[in-house]
């Protein structure tokens, strides 16, 4: 069945899917488990069709390479364990023990070395999509794992081309083909042209040409498929911008409950039904678990 945690490999079964979306989730929010569970249902069909297994895992990292600060990885870890409940989604710790900057390369490298044989997929954003020619080797991630890349709205990205080509009165298909290839102009020359139509592309075996005895020549990689359904708009950055000043509030009013609420055992966290100001953005139990911990107020926020 496709969400099977057993990772042991058999050279006789169909290779397995294995996405991951890299992030700091600092915190997590809606728009991650949005983008990770669209990948889990478009390829759930398939994988069951064909009998492979799928695991679609939330890959956090110590610190991402573009930051200078990241909550402690132990909440961020927790937060992601409470957001991903009840979901078919996984956790891979592989990045964030290690000490930062941790790079992208590597961990596919790892995972690459690990899985010869699988489907490799990177779930990113448009937005880091776009600077992939500053990360470390990062026009050479498509060596060994395939991308699956988001559109971001609220952050220049293609809402103003799908407003303008509303405009213009197109069909359905014409407007997705224009936001596909605006998305793909906006990513860094070389890795143009390895974008693919149709996320089933991912997962075709490989061509009789690339399978010779070099195991990392007989893996899924090197393609990328652009989605341009819409993700919530959302981003940590905001979240923790809008609770920097909430948890402040809620410091100067209730102080001792703040402090003796950082032992709150987790059942208490995930049962409490005070309000969420930010349901929308934050599932419920991560936006307690941040209120209890005193994450992103004015001591800690940068
Ligand atoms: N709302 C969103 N829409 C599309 N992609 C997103 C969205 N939120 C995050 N991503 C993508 O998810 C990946 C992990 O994101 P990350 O954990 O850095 O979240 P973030 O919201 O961008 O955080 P920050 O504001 O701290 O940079 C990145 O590739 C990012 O582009
Ligand atoms: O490897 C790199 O050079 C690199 C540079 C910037 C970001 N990344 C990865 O991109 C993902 C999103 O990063 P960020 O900066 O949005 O938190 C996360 O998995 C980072 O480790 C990786």
């Amino acid at each position: 069945m496709p969400t099977i945690t057993n990772d042991r490999h058999d050279k006789h079964s169909a290779p397995t899917i294995r996405a991951y979306l890299g992030g700091s989730f600092d915190p997590v929010h809606s728009g991650h488990v949005q983008m990770a569970m669209t990948v889990y249902h478009c390829l759930l069909p398939i994988a069951t069709l064909q009998q492979r297994d799928l695991r679609v895992s939330l890959l956090p990292n110590a610190r991402s390479p573009f930051k200078t600060h990241s909550t402690d990885p132990a909440h961020r870890l927790a937060m992601l364990k409470l957001a991903t409940r009840n979901t078919p989604l996984q956790i891979n710790e592989l990045e964030l023990w290690q000490t930062p900057p941790v790079y992208t390369i590597d961990s596919v490298r790892t995972l690459r070395q690990r899985y010869p044989n699988d489907c490799l997929i990177f779930i990113m954003g448009i937005d880091s999509a776009r600077s992939l020619d500053q990360w470390k080797d990062g026009l050479r991630l498509t060596d060994y794992v395939n991308l699956w890349i988001f559109s971001r709205h609220g952050m220049n990205s293609v809402s103003d081309v799908y407003n303008d080509v509303r405009a213009d009165n197109l069909v359905e298909e014409n407007l997705t083909k224009q936001e596909t290839a605006a998305l793909q102009a906006q990513l860094p020359t070389p890795l143009q042209n390895l974008v693919i139509d149709a996320p089933t592309e991912l997962l075709l075996p490989p061509s009789q040409t690339l399978a010779d005895s070099s195991a990392l020549k007989n893996a899924y990689k090197g393609h990328i498929y652009i989605d341009n359904r819409p993700v919530m708009a959302i981003s940590s950055t905001e979240l923790r911008q809008q609770l920097q000043s909430t948890t402040n509030r809620s410091n100067t009013t209730a102080p001792a409950e703040t402090q003796t609420t950082f032992v709150t055992p987790i059942n208490a966290i995930i049962s409490n039904t005070t309000s969420n100001p930010f349901v929308k953005w934050l599932n419920p139990a991560v936006y307690h678990y941040i209120i209890a911990h005193q994450l992103y107020s004015a001591a800690q926020f940068r």
